[in-house]
This record gives C-alpha cells, structure tokens and sequence, in this order.
C-alpha cells in the first residue's frame, strides 16, 4: 500500500480590491512566516509573456479571466505558502468553488483608501478613467463576493502593510 501523498495546500490565500494590499502584505506575510510567495496575476503574466494590462487591451477581460482561472486552480494544487490573487479572481464562479476549503483573507479596504494606494497608475486596466467612481463600482459590487469565499476578514485602512501583515500573522498563530 503506498502512503497517502499529503495534499498540498497553500498557508493563506489573500482575496479583495485592488489596492488591498494583496501583492504588499503577502509578500511580508510570507518573509515574516519564512513559506514561499505566489501572486496569480504573476503566474498570468508569465504564461502569457506580458502584463495584465497588454493582456486587457490586445486579447480582452475573458482571456484574462480564463487564464486567471488556470493561474489559480494550478496555484491552489502546488503552492504551499502564502498565495495572492488578483483584485477580480472571486467573481470567476470556478475560483470561488475552488477557494472552498482553503483558509482565505478578505484584506478589506474603503474606498478613501483604496483609492490612494492605486493612484492614477496605469497597470490595473479595470481603472482607467474615474479611478475613484471605478474603485467604488467595483467595491460595491464585489465586496458580498469578497465575504462570502472569506473565512476572515482583516481590515486595512489606516493600517500600514507592515500592520496588516502581522495581523494576518497572528490570525494564522491563533488556528493551528
Ligand atoms: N496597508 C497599506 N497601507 C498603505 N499602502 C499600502 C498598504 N498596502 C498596500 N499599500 C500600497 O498600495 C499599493 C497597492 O498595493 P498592492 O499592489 O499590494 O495591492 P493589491 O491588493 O495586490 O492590488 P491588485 O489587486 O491590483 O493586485 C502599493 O503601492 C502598496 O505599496
Ligand atoms: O480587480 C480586478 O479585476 C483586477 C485586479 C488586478 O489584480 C488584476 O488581476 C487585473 O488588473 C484585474
Ligand atoms: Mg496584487
């Protein structure tokens, strides 16, 4: 009889808006805790062999979300650290099913905020325009979407992403 392979799982998952802090605090988290980092728009970026946004512009959203889609379900099957997702990943409904039993973090953020830490960069394509009237459409809608594939929710405004790191750290000490 061969021993059952453990499956492999990732420590945390990060889920919420864009200017969260997904990417920064997992990046830390994952120092701080000593595990590796993943960020599925990286893994998109490098399957596809550019950025997010040449993505958006030359071949649409819905090859973005199907390459999303991949990104996650392979990193959620072979990523053992902390693993962030891109700002709009839990409105795929195969994502969200695929999150089920993982332990995820709704790093929460208003839309004041969320709006000073994106700034009027150009890399997030879902932005271009009013960033803020785009911030608070997406907030609005996604935020129950965010709550619902959570098993915590840790809030970030006013938080540097030193803070929040080691609150999602203590969070990680208090279930094992
Ligand atoms: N808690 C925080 N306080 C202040 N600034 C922050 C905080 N977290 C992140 N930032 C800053 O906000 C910007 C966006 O952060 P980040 O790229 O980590 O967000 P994200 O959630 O990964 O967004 P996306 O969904 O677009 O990938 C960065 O400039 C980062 O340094
Ligand atoms: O919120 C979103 O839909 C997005 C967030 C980013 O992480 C990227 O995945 C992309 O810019 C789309
Ligand atoms: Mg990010």
């Amino acid at each position: 009889m061969s021993a059952a392979t453990p499956a492999v799982r990732p420590l945390v998952v990060l889920v919420g808006p864009m200017g969260a802090g997904k990417t920064t605090v997992g990046r830390m988290l994952a120092q701080a805790a000593g595990v590796g980092f993943r960020d599925t728009d990286a893994d998109v970026e490098t399957r596809a062999g550019k950025p997010v946004s040449e993505i958006f512009v030359d071949d649409g959203e819905a090859a973005f979300r199907e390459l999303e889609r991949d990104a996650v379900v392979t990193a959620l099957g072979e990523h053992d650290g902390v693993l962030a997702l891109g700002g709009g990943a839990v409105m795929t409904p195969a994502i969200r099913d695929a999150l089920a039993d993982h332990r995820v973090v709704f790093l929460q953020v208003g839309l004041a905020d969320a709006v000073k830490r994106v700034g009027m960069g150009t890399g997030r394509p879902l932005l271009l325009g009013n960033v803020r009237a785009r911030v608070k459409q997406l907030l609005d809608e996604r935020t129950p979407v965010y709550e619902s594939v959570a098993t915590h929710v840790v809030d970030t405004d006013g938080r540097d992403a030193a803070d929040v790191a080691a609150l999602v750290r203590e969070l990680l000490e208090e279930k094992r």
